[in-house]
């Protein structure tokens, strides 16, 4: 792991009765992005989120949408480049990917070096009756728009999670321990959930992000699925 940022800010958030110690590395940010925080801290809290986890997707989703068209290539080429060379990748020949969102790391040049070297690729489609499920189906298929905007390839034909190999997951932030805050509807935990009671080594879960999105300690919910690994533009995280 490459030593901590000099930007490496600790800060301490009391939010009604719950405290975050959140250690965010190279996290700074704008004077909005403070503010839009103040105000999340000064709300009353009506979600079924925890507020420290509202937070954290806060500050990371300003940070990862702030990043420039250059340094997105830059570390989606560093990804690929990382997420090829490791072990997993070598083996799989059925890999989940996803089609960036909101300033996420881009596993576009990892979809087309995968599909050049022969895999199978494919996208998460919102499962239309399994509420809260994911199911998936090939890359290189026509699209359209999910109700969150995200395409999603039109197909009858899907692959099942326990067919993949391996999933590349989008993530919000992650922790030192494996842990992933997601966007926040629950999806590829549900998903995934059969992992945890699974005696088979696949599929693999590995998260994919920016370096500046890993903080310190995630609060763990029960039905959190721990990931195999994390890439970043700087290297794979093994957990
Ligand atoms: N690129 C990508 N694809 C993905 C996911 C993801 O996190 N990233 N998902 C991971 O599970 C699933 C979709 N989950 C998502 C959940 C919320 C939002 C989102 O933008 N929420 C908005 C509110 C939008 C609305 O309510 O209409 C927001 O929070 O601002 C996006 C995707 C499947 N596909
Ligand atoms: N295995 C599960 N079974 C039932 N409900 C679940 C399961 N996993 C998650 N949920 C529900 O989904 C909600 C959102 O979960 P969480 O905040 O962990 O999502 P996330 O990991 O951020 O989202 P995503 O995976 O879609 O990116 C939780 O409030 C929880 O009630």
């Amino acid at each position: 792991m490459a030593s901590k940022s000099v930007f490496e800010r600790k800060a301490r958030f009391f939010a009604g009765t719950t405290t975050l110690d959140l250690s965010v590395q190279g996290l700074s940010l704008t004077a909005a992005q403070w503010r839009a925080l103040s105000f999340t801290m000064s709300i009353q809290q009506d979600s079924t989120q925890p507020i420290d986890r509202q937070l954290i997707r806060q500050a990371m989703r300003g940070k990862r949408q702030s990043l420039s068209d250059q340094q997105q290539l830059k570390h989606a080429k560093a990804i690929a480049k990382h997420a090829m060379s490791a072990n997993f990748f070598t083996r799989a020949q059925t890999i989940a990917i996803y089609l960036a969102n909101d300033g996420e790391a881009n596993p576009v040049v990892l979809a087309e070096k995968s599909l050049y070297r022969g895999k199978q690729c494919v996208l998460p489609i919102l499962h239309p009756t399994k509420k809260g499920f994911l199911q998936f189906a090939d890359y290189r298929l026509p699209r359209k728009k999910n109700k969150f905007g995200i395409e999603e390839p039109i197909s009858r034909e899907f692959v099942k999670a326990q067919q993949l190999d391996l999933v590349f997951m989008p993530l919000v932030a992650f922790d030192q321990q494996g842990g992933r805050l997601g966007m926040g509807g629950g999806f590829y935990d549900r998903s995934f959930e059969f992992l945890r009671h699974s005696t088979l080594p696949k599929p693999k879960l590995i998260g994919l992000a920016h370096s500046f999105q890993q903080v310190e300690s995630l609060p763990i919910e029960e039905w959190d699925v721990p990931m195999h690994a994390i890439v970043t533009e700087k290297g794979l995280i093994e957990f």
